[in-house]
């Protein structure tokens, strides 16, 4: 089938990468023209796992291709995804016109009917306002084409984007007509493990389902954030707690991993709008509001106990730093924890040595060289001189360091942990002063 795809960022370019691997024709339309241009020589801008290999794949088999011609891409194809990314205004309101410009696009350039489909985290009602809109537009231009507009809201979650596409739990097709909704279920065929995995519904209430998925997730991890501070008060190990509650089959072990908070361009974004929507409706939104103020207090978490540890002046300090992506597999930094850890030491004056599997280039990119930003090449080398080390995030690389070495190299062998990889016990026995979250009488000086 042929297949166009607008907006060539996470969504957008796994979307096209995937549907190139199962035998769609796809084009991908981006209105950013350098990013295109990368593009067309297999140059990925961001890390995604199995994501290069898989658009090197599709572009050699002429499967799937890259331009800023958007007649061209209207033209010829007959799925129409709209992946762009709504920007957010200054009151956090979502901030549609990058998403009704594809659409009015879509409408000045089809010469025959065509599927248009909502990937992008909408608002409830915005499938039905841009089908009405590619309907004006098309009044305007005297045609008397047909359009249809389905909401294919996306789960996929980064660092594991082309696994989570490529063998989906569930997919939601959330369009007003049965017809349409059979097209897309053959667009999705390759897709569907089993006949259950495919959940219809009108596109109000999928764009909908987007938006209480996310929230619930972000939920369960303010909820588990809180009771690990509960935890650590009362004595009890978090991380023990975690095992017994996941293997209640009604909760399950997804998103219930203490953190110190929940990080991202989406979960703080979506937990807010549903908030805003909720309020704009009269409702009451006692709960949203409460998980987003929660995961906003537990930011400062892990500079709260470097504030324990050293007070306010970190001017002889260092700081060695593992993990600044938000999650693992990725080098998005975008609302990562370790942004408010290196910020925190940075307004105490003190030094920042980091290392990340992925997220160096990304970093420089946000601050730039500065003397009390040392990115290494190494794990280990971070650790020189360090007055302690703050983990920020779960990289399958950190989880069995040689603990000799952190000893013999740290100027304190002592770790704060915000992803619990070590157990407390270990590190009491080695010798290392240890903190992770929600652990009881964890942190041993
Ligand atoms: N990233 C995720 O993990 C994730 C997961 C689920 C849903 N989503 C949702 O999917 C949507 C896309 O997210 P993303 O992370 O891929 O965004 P992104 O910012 O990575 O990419 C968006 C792309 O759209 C392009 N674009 C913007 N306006 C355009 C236009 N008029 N024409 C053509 N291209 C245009 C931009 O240049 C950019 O390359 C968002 O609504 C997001 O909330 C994202
Ligand atoms: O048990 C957990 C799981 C996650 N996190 C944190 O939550 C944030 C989000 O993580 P994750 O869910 O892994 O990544 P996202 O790529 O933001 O994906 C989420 O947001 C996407 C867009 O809404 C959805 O498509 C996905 O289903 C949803 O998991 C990160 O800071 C994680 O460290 C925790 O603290 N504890």
């Amino acid at each position: 089938m042929k297949i166009s795809i607008f907006g060539t960022g996470y969504v957008g370019l796994v979307k096209a990468a995937i549907f190139a691997d199962v035998g769609h024709l796809v084009v991908c339309v981006d209105k950013n023209a350098g990013l295109v241009a990368r593009l067309q020589r297999a140059d990925i801008p961001f890390f995604e796992p199995g994501l290069e290999a898989l658009v090197r794949s599709g572009m050699d088999n002429g499967l799937l291709s890259f331009t800023t011609d958007t007649p061209r891409a209207v033209r010829d194809s007959d799925f129409l995804f709209i992946c762009v990314s709504p920007p957010a205004r200054g009151d956090g309101s979502v901030d549609l016109r990058e998403v009704e410009q594809v659409a009015l696009d879509i409408a000045t350039h089809m010469q025959e009917r065509k599927l248009v489909i909502t990937a992008s985290t909408v608002p409830v009602g915005t499938t039905e306002r841009l089908r009405k809109l590619i309907r004006s537009e098309l009044v305007i231009r005297g045609s008397d084409l047909s359009v249809d507009v389905a909401c294919v809201p996306e789960f996929l979650e980064e660092g594991s984007a082309v696994a989570d596409s490529q063998g989906p739990d569930n997919i939601i097709i959330g369009a007003d007509s049965p017809a349409v909704l059979e097209e897309l279920r053959r667009l999705y065929q390759a897709f569907r493990r089993n006949l259950d995995n495919i959940v219809t519904m009108d596109a109000r209430s999928a764009e909908f389902t987007k938006f209480a998925c996310s929230a619930m997730l972000a939920t369960r991890i303010s909820l588990m954030n809180e009771v690990s501070d509960i935890a650590e008060a009362v004595g009890a190990d978090i991380e023990a707690v975690r095992h017994g509650v996941g293997s209640d089959p009604r909760i399950g072990y997804q998103h219930i991993y203490p953190s110190s908070d929940y990080g991202g361009s989406r979960f703080p974004r979506v937990v807010r709008a549903l908030r805003d929507f909720g309020r704009e409706e009269g409702q009451r939104v006692d709960i949203l509001t409460a998980v987003q103020d929660c995961n906003q207090r537990h930011k400062s978490k892990l500079p709260e106990r470097l504030i324990g540890l050293f007070g306010f002046d970190l001017s002889q300090k260092v700081i060695a730093l593992w993990g600044l992506s938000f999650t693992p597999n990725t080098d998005d930094m975008r609302d990562a924890a370790s942004r408010y850890v290196m910020e925190w030491v940075w307004s105490c004056n003190g030094t920042v040595r980091a290392y990340d599997p992925r997220a160096m280039k990304a970093c420089r990119a946000l601050y730039g060289k500065r003397d009390d930003l040392v990115l290494t090449l190494t794990k280990e080398h971070a650790l020189e001189g360090a007055d302690a080390l703050v983990i920020c995030t779960d990289w399958q690389a950190f989880h069995s360091p040689d603990f000799e070495l952190i000893k013999s190299t740290m100027n304190t062998p002592l770790i704060i942990d915000g992803s619990n990889l070590y157990d407390p016990a270990d590190m009491h026995r080695l010798g290392i002063s240890y903190y992770g979250i929600g652990h009881g009488l964890s942190l041993i000086h």
